[in-house]
């Protein structure tokens, strides 16, 4: 299990997303946007917009059952971006690279295109082009559409 998690807000992920895309002007125009599913589903459609950018794709890669790193398995792509080619001229967007291992195939797939994600984590920073904020190895994730608002019972009442 991760020893630390780290929530990020729609609010957040729409901030972080807009940062990229800002980054990313430097490099544009793109033919296309390959989105890596799921995760890469919302940042990609923010980016888009953003990069006024109507071609997207997408690339469907299974790698984890769970919520931690236990729960990695080895990645299968289960749909091919097939309108992107080899990549040449298409931006990739996923939400993060964790081990990498991910990135790394959908990289062998796209071997020409750019990889871009919001954030990542150390051992994943090698295999993308670009990233926003940097997280812990031991930190675990929560993107808004893993979490929901509970109810928290106020300090006073767990006294006695
Ligand atoms: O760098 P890695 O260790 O490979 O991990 C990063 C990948 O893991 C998550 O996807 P996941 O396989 O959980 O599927 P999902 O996007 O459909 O939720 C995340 O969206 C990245 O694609
Ligand atoms: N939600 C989520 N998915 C992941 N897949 C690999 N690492 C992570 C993470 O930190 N959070
Ligand atoms: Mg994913």
């Amino acid at each position: 299990m991760a020893t630390n998690y780290a929530t990020v807000t729609w609010d957040q992920l729409h901030r972080d997303a807009r940062t990229l895309s800002s980054a990313l002007m430097a490099r544009a125009p793109f033919k296309g946007i390959v989105a890596v599913t799921r995760g890469g589903l919302i940042p990609a459609a923010i980016i888009a917009r953003e990069l006024d950018c109507r071609l997207v794709e997408s690339i469907s890669v299974i790698s984890y059952s769970g919520e931690s790193a236990e729960d990695q398995k080895e990645p299968r792509v289960v749909k091919a971006p097939v309108a992107a080619g080899d990549g040449e001229g298409f931006l990739i967007i996923d939400d993060l690279v964790d081990s990498g291992e991910t990135a790394k195939i959908v990289r062998d797939v796209l071997p020409k295109a750019h990889f871009a994600c919001l954030y990542a984590k150390p051992n994943g920073k090698p295999h993308t082009d670009q990233y926003v904020m940097e997280v812990a190895q031991d930190t675990w994730v929560l993107f808004p559409w893993d979490t929901a608002p509970l109810f928290v019972p106020p300090l006073a009442r767990n006294l006695g």
